[in-house]
């Protein structure tokens, strides 16, 4: 059973396939990228994951059932959700941004401040940040509290919406390196939709390429770093947009 799965589905806007009859499985404890280029309805697919948006053809299913829109508490509880430019509560603390979920599902002071404490130390975040509202905090901390949060209950699958997109390069790839430790630690179903082919190659053992709403390419990353060896990111991912 995957943990994760669309079949058959098909998005419309304005009479237009913006998802056009697509079928995706996400694999236990593995991150999948998606990637293609803009427009071509990688967020789309992430909204339809999470529920944010419901298909017009087709079911998606989460934990082997199909999703409940009437209902989508207890299933968004077990994926988290993180996206560019982080979302914070502006008038929260970093820490109580952290813990908004934990206390909505009524988790104890000391169980919370355990789990922080855990998320902290992987994430690389300093005690005395966690007391700072977001404006006082980088980009990068921000993100690092916004992947915080979307771990805090220990989720099964982790949706990920570009979270990286507004960090510098070098701040970008200290945050992929704690994040791939993070999941060694804590194995999640991941889905990530990105922009940046180097980042899919570096975070993501599967890699769906997109195109039109429909699936071009799906491929294990060590599949194609054998089939184009040293092929750079983005010429690989020309590459692969030109398959037919
Ligand atoms: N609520 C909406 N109403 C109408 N059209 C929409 C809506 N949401 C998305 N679209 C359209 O659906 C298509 C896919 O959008 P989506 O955001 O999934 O693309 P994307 O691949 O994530 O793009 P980007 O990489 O630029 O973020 C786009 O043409 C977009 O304009």
């Amino acid at each position: 059973m995957h943990p994760l799965e669309l079949s058959g589905v098909s998005k419309y806007f304005a009479g237009k396939a913006v998802i056009d009859d697509l079928s995706l499985s996400f694999s236990e404890g593995r991150v999948t990228a998606l990637v293609g280029a803009s427009g071509c309805g990688k967020s789309t697919v992430l909204k339809l994951c999470n529920g944010l948006l419901q298909p017009d053809v087709g079911v998606v299913r989460a934990f082997g059932e199909p999703l409940n829109y009437q209902n989508l508490g207890e299933t968004r509880r077990r994926m988290g959700y993180a996206v560019q430019g982080t979302g914070l509560f502006p008038h929260m603390t970093a820490a109580n941004n952290i813990a908004i979920g934990a206390k909505a599902s009524g988790w104890s002071q000391q169980d919370i401040a355990v789990r922080i404490a855990e998320l902290r130390t992987l994430m690389h975040l300093d005690e005395e940040l966690l007391e700072r509202y977001p404006h006082e905090l980088s980009g990068g901390q921000q993100q690092r509290v916004g992947l915080s949060r979307a771990m805090m209950l220990r989720p099964r699958i982790l949706l990920l919406d570009e979270p990286f997109a507004a960090i510098d390069p070098i701040t970008r790839f200290d945050i992929h390196r704690q994040l791939q430790e993070l999941l060694a630690v804590e194995p999640v179903t991941v889905l990530l939709v990105t922009h940046d082919m180097r980042e899919a190659m570096f975070l993501a053992q599967q890699i769906v390429v997109m195109a039109n709403g429909k699936i071009r390419v799906n491929e294990a990353t060590d599949e194609l770093h054998k089939q184009q060896p040293g092929l750079e990111p983005e010429a690989l991912l020309n590459s692969l947009m030109a398959t037919p």
